[in-house]
């Protein structure tokens, strides 16, 4: 195994304890793993790191008490219209770290050079995927900001919303020929990523899949159909 592979699993075990601190005490860890409540809480504070063996041996143990998807929608509370905060998923990196390792993992094959998101919501979860693959993130924003010379800028109508919303994209930011993976925190009736989707067109780039943390009806497996393209999504949730 290299060295950054080693030192990988090691940063994964470390973030799986994190992220099962929140759900279990020390005490209850402790008996799960057997290890001593200090030697936890030094892996949990980063102080230091297991070795190889017990990195294996750990994170096999530890796997079974992880749901990924069951976090994430632990994590959602709904309020009295049905909306939902998608910021108590995103703040919390050890899960947004362990979910992009897995989701980047079935995308890595199709070698896409960007990711390409809308602000302000799916940036954190663009920016997990794209350190995850070694790549860059570039995103459209509603307002055009100074020190931008030239925009690709996009038009569309979000659905209950009734007035025309713009995106804009720097042109610097995407390039012909760019294979581009595009990233977002929710989808449901799907107009922002479509006008994702125009902006690459714009810019002569290819959209190569799409990747949403949260997806309402069939929407995710319409852009498939549609595009041509893998598209994912962590939770699908009933419209
Ligand atoms: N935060 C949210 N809650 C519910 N539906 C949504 N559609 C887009 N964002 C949403």
């Amino acid at each position: 195994m290299t060295q950054l592979k080693s030192v990988k699993e090691k940063l994964r075990l470390v973030n799986m304890l994190r992220l099962l601190k929140k759900s279990y005490t020390y005490e209850e860890l402790s008996k799960i793993t057997g290890l001593p409540i200090t030697v936890l809480n030094r892996y949990v504070r980063g102080k230091v790191l297991p070795s190889a063996e017990r990195t294996r041996a750990l994170t096999e143990l530890l796997s079974p008490y992880i749901n990924l998807r069951g976090e994430v929608k632990k994590r959602l509370k709904f309020d009295s219209r049905g909306f939902f905060d998608t910021m108590s998923v995103l703040s919390d990196t050890s899960l947004m770290t362990l979910l992009s390792e897995e989701l980047a993992g079935r995308f890595v094959d199709l070698n896409p050079d960007k990711i390409l998101t809308a602000a302000t919501d799916g940036i954190p979860f663009a920016v997990h995927i794209a350190r995850e693959l070694g790549v860059d993130v570039v995103y459209a924003k509603k307002k055009k900001e100074v020190g931008v010379e030239k925009f690709y800028e996009v038009n569309y109508v979000p659905s209950a919303s009734g007035s025309i919303t713009t995106l804009y994209l720097p042109t610097w930011a995407l390039s012909k020929g760019d294979r581009v993976l595009i990233v977002d925190d929710v989808v449901r009736s799907g107009e922002t990523q479509r006008a994702l989707l125009e902006l690459c067109h714009q810019a002569g780039a290819k959209p190569v899949g799409m990747v949403f943390l949260v997806s309402i009806g069939d929407i995710a497996e319409k852009f498939g159909e549609e595009h041509g393209i893998p598209v994912e999504s962590v939770i699908t949730l009933e419209r």
